[in-house]
C-alpha cells in the first residue's frame, strides 16, 4: 500500500502523514526533509546554490537516514552521513535555499531513486510536492492537501511561538513574524512550482483536500477512509475469484461425519465457497496452502489428526481448566444456522484461552481460525501446529492485506476467526494495550459481525516466571454479536472506528462481569 501526500508548505502534510502511518501501520516517508538535509549540507560545506553540477554530486554522495522519532509521535530524527541533523534542517537559512537546491534535477534525480527504493518495501506513506506526479505515479491513494496562505502562516508562526495551532482559541502573539512566515511561505510555493522538473501540481487523479477549516484529526480520518476505499478494492482484485458476497444458497451438504468425526457444521461448506482454488493434496502442501483454504478442505490426514487432538485437548483442559462458557448457546446455534463465520474477539492473558475456544467451537462442529503475530512461524514446529489449527498469520507492523483477505474468505466460507486486538497479553490492571484495529475492517470486508467475549482465570494457569501450567478453573462470558447497521454511525471510516470502540468497550465489559461474579480472578 502506497498513500501519498502532496501539497504546498505547511498545509499539514507532515502532520497527517505520520498520525496515518501510526494508525495504519504505514512507514512514514518525509521527503522535504531529504531536501533540506541535501541544502544543509551544501550550506555547510560552501557549495554555491547556483551550481547545479556540484550540488548533483553532492546529493549523489551524501547518506540520508530516518530514525525513530524521539518523543513518541513527534518527527523521525532525521540523520545526514550518520549525524543527527532533525533541527538543523528546519533552520530559517534552510528554509531560503532549499527550493533552489531542490529545484535542480540532479538532485531530484539523486533523491527520487532513494525514494523509491523505500516505497519498493511497500506500506509507505510519503509526503511532498512530486509524490504523486513523479515519484509514485502508481500509488494506491493520492492526496493534495492545501489550505490558504494565511491558514498555513498562521499554523506555522504559533508552532515558532510554541502554541499548539490545533489548540481551540489558540492565536498569533507576533503579528511582524506572522507576516514574514507568510511571505516566505509564498515565496517557497511560487520556487517550488516552478521547478523544471518535479514541481509541486496536484496529480490529475489525487484526491484535493483543503484542510483550511478542517482540524488535523478531520484530516486523518478522511485520508484513512480513501485508504480503507484501497484496500477494499485491492482486496476485491486479489481475489478476483472470490465466493460471492452472500454465500450460495444451494451448497453441498456438510461432509460425511465420518470424516474425522465431524459434526453438522459450517466447517464442511467450504472449497465451493472458497471459489474453486485448486484442491488441496494429501500430502506435500505449502504452508500457504493452509493459509489459503477452507478447513474442511485440508487433506484427510490433516483433519483426522485435528479431530483427534480437539478430543483429547478438550477433555484434558476440561479436568486440568476446568472451563465454562456463559452465553454461548445463542451464539453457536446461530452459528450453526448460517453461511458466515463471525469475526470474535477478545482480551488475552494466556496462551490457555485460544487452545480452548478452539475445542469449544469444535464440540459444535463449527471452526474457528486464530490470528497469530507471524513471529509465531520461526520455528518450523509451532508453524506446522498452527497451520493444522487454521492459524492464520498476521504481519503485526504493516497492513498486512493478505492476512485481512484470507480471514475475510475464511469467514465467507463459514468459518469465524479469532483476534485478539489486545496484541499482547495483557495480566494485570496496569497492562496497557494498543488496540489492533484490523478485525473492525475484516469483518466490514466479510459483510459480517464481531463478537466480543472476555475470560479470566487463565492468567493463573501460566503464572509469570513459571513454565508449567497449574490447573485453575477459566471463565468465559460470551456477548451478542455487533453489527455494523446497529452501530448507529455512518460512513466507512466511521463506522470501522465505531466498531473498533464498541467491541473493546464491550469486551471489557464482560471481562469485569465475570471479575465480579469471581472475584479475585484474572
Ligand atoms: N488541520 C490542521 N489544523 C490546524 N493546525 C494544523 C492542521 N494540520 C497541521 N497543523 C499544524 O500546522 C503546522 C504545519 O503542519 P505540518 O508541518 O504538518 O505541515 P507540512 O505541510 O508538512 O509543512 P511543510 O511542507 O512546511 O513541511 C503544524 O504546527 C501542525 O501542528
Ligand atoms: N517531494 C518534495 C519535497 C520537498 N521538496 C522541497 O523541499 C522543501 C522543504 O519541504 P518541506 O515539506 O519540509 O517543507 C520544499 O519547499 C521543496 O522545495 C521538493 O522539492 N519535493
Amino acid at each position: 500500500m502506497i498513500v501519498v501526500i502532496d501539497g504546498p508548505a505547511g498545509s499539514g502534510k507532515s502532520t497527517v502523514a505520520r498520525a496515518l502511518g501510526r494508525r495504519e501501520g504505514l512507514t512514514y516517508l518525509d521527503t522535504g526533509a531529504m531536501y533540506r538535509c541535501v541544502t544543509l549540507a551544501a550550506l555547510e560545506r560552501g557549495v554555491d546554490p547556483s551550481d547545479a553540477c556540484a550540488l548533483g554530486a553532492l546529493a549523489r554522495s551524501v547518506t540520508i537516514a530516518f530514525g525513530p522519532a524521539a518523543e513518541p509521535g513527534g518527527a523521525p530524527t532525521v540523520l545526514l552521513d550518520g549525524r543527527d541533523v532533525t533541527s538543523a534542517i528546519r533552520t530559517a537559512e534552510v528554509d531560503s535555499n532549499v527550493s533552489a537546491v531542490s529545484g535542480v534535477p540532479a538532485v531530484r534525480e539523486a533523491m527520487v531513486a532513494q525514494q523509491r527504493a523505500v516505497g519498493a518495501a511497500g506500506d509507505v506513506v510519503a509526503e511532498g510536492r512530486d509524490m504523486g506526479t513523479v515519484v509514485f505515479p502508481d500509488a494506491d491513494v493520492k492526496v493534495f492537501l492545501s489550505a490558504d496562505a494565511a491558514a498555513r502562516a498562521r499554523r506555522r508562526t504559533m508552532e515558532r511561538e510554541g502554541t499548539d495551532p490545533r489548540t481551540p482559541g489558540a492565536e498569533v502573539r507576533d503579528l511582524a513574524l506572522y507576516e514574514r512566515i507568510c511571505r516566505d511561505i509564498l515565496a517557497r510555493d511560487a520556487g517550488d512550482e516552478a521547478h523544471a522538473v518535479g514541481a509541486l501540481r496536484c496529480a490529475d487523479d489525487a484526491v484535493r483536500l483543503d484542510s483550511t477549516s478542517m482540524t488535523a484529526d478531520e484530516v486523518v480520518d478522511a485520508v484513512a477512509s480513501l485508504v480503507d476505499g484501497a484496500r477494499e478494492r485491492a482486496a476485491a482484485e486479489a481475489a478476483p475469484k472470490d465466493a460471492p458476497e452472500e454465500a450460495p444458497k444451494a451448497e453441498p451438504e456438510p461432509a460425511p461425519a465420518s470424516e474425522a468425526g465431524e459434526g453438522a457444521g459450517k466447517a464442511a461448506k467450504s472449497a465451493k465457497a472458497a471459489g474453486g482454488d485448486a484442491p488441496m493434496r494429501p500430502f506435500h502442501n505449502t504452508w500457504d496452502d493452509y493459509y489459503d483454504h477452507g478447513m474442511a478442505e485440508f487433506p484427510l490426514p490433516s483433519r483426522m489428526v485435528y479431530s483427534a487432538a480437539c478430543a483429547v485437548v478438550y477433555g484434558f483442559t476440561r479436568l486440568y481448566w476446568p472451563w465454562r462458557f456463559e452465553d454461548a448457546e445463542p451464539l453457536m446455534e446461530e452459528l450453526e444456522r448460517r453461511d458466515k463465520g463471525t469475526v470474535v474477539v477478545m482480551n488475552h492473558v494466556s496462551m490457555v484461552e485460544p487452545v480452548i475456544c478452539v475445542v469449544m467451537f469444535w464440540r459444535h462442529g463449527l471452526r474457528i481460525r486464530p490470528v497469530f503475530k507471524k513471529e509465531f512461524n520461526r520455528s518450523d514446529l509451532t508453524r506446522w501446529v498452527f497451520t493444522r489449527v487454521g492459524g492464520i498469520p498476521v504481519d503485526r507492523g504493516t497492513a498486512d492485506l493478505k492476512a485481512v483477505r484470507r480471514a475475510k474468505r475464511a469467514i465467507q466460507r463459514g468459518e469465524s476467526v479469532l483476534i485478539y486486538p489486545e496484541g499482547t497479553r495483557i495480566r494485570d490492571d496496569d497492562g496497557t494495550a494498543d488496540i489492533h484495529g484490523g478485525f473492525a475492517l475484516i469483518a466490514r470486508m466479510a459483510k459480517t459481525d464481531v463478537t466480543p467475549m472476555a475470560v479470566v482465570g487463565a492468567r493463573d494457569v501460566t503464572p509469570e516466571g513459571k513454565r508449567l501450567p497449574r490447573p485453575h478453573r477459566v471463565f468465559f462470558k460470551v456477548g451478542r454479536p455487533l453489527r455494523f447497521g446497529a452501530l448507529g454511525v455512518k460512513g466507512r471510516r466511521e463506522q470501522l472506528d465505531a466498531m473498533e470502540r464498541r467491541a473493546m468497550d464491550r469486551v471489557w465489559e464482560l471481562r469485569a462481569e465475570l471479575r465480579r461474579e469471581h472475584p479475585g480472578e484474572w
